[in-house]
């Protein structure tokens, strides 16, 4: 059976040019998109499982990354826009028009992530931004009605691809948090 995981590494993880200087995010809608400028490459690029996070028709994976908030403006028809949930952590704006994602903003101050907005890379209208490097949230798929029995199948399928399975972030972010956590107690 294939496994499909996004329509954007289903093929293969296709890898960035290496010097991506930014681009344009463009919903789904056929009339007035809403288009979000973005300056520079996106970093910790990764699928993510969890339930939050805006994946396309038919994916189980979302694709997501990180760029300094500074570095992104609503360009057009923002106005379209809505908070998904302002209770999350990531406020996550969306066309009210197609539901995409656009991006999505931690307003908490003291979160290890403050700073920095996330993205859905496939959105931009240029090619050449910086390719998924893992896996996060692998086992909150079942959250999202993936039977267990399939989760091997999704493991092995996404070491295949390159993408490292972890059910929460990376080690590299994980230490990251933790690093703000313990700097955070020790002031
Ligand atoms: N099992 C839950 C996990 C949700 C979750 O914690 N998601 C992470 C990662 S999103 C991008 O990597 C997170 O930080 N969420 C904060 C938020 O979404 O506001 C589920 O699947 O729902
Ligand atoms: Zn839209
Ligand atoms: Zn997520």
């Amino acid at each position: 059976m294939t496994v499909h995981i996004h329509p954007s590494v289903d093929n293969g993880v296709k890898q960035g040019s290496g010097h991506f200087a930014g681009g344009t995010l463009v919903c789904k809608c056929a009339d007035k998109p809403v288009k979000v400028g973005v300056k520079g490459d996106v970093a910790h690029n990764h699928a993510c499982g969890c339930t939050k996070c805006w994946k396309p028709s038919g994916a189980i994976f979302s694709v997501v990354a990180v760029v300094p908030r500074e570095n992104v403006t609503v360009l057009e028809n923002g106005d379209k826009l809505q908070i998904v949930d302002s209770a999350a952590v990531i406020q996550r704006h969306a066309c009210k028009g197609c539901g995409t994602h656009m991006y999505g903003r931690i307003e908490n101050k003291g979160h290890p992530f403050y700073g920095l907005d996330f993205i859905h890379p496939e959105l931009f209208q240029e090619s050449g931004s910086a390719a998924p490097g893992f896996a996060a949230f692998v086992s909150s798929v079942i959250e999202s009605g993936v039977k267990p029995a399939d989760m091997a199948g999704i493991r092995s399928r996404l070491k295949d691809l390159g993408l490292e399975p972890y059910d929460c972030l990376s080690p590299a972010l994980m230490d990251a948090i933790a690093t703000h956590v313990a700097k955070a107690k020790a002031a």
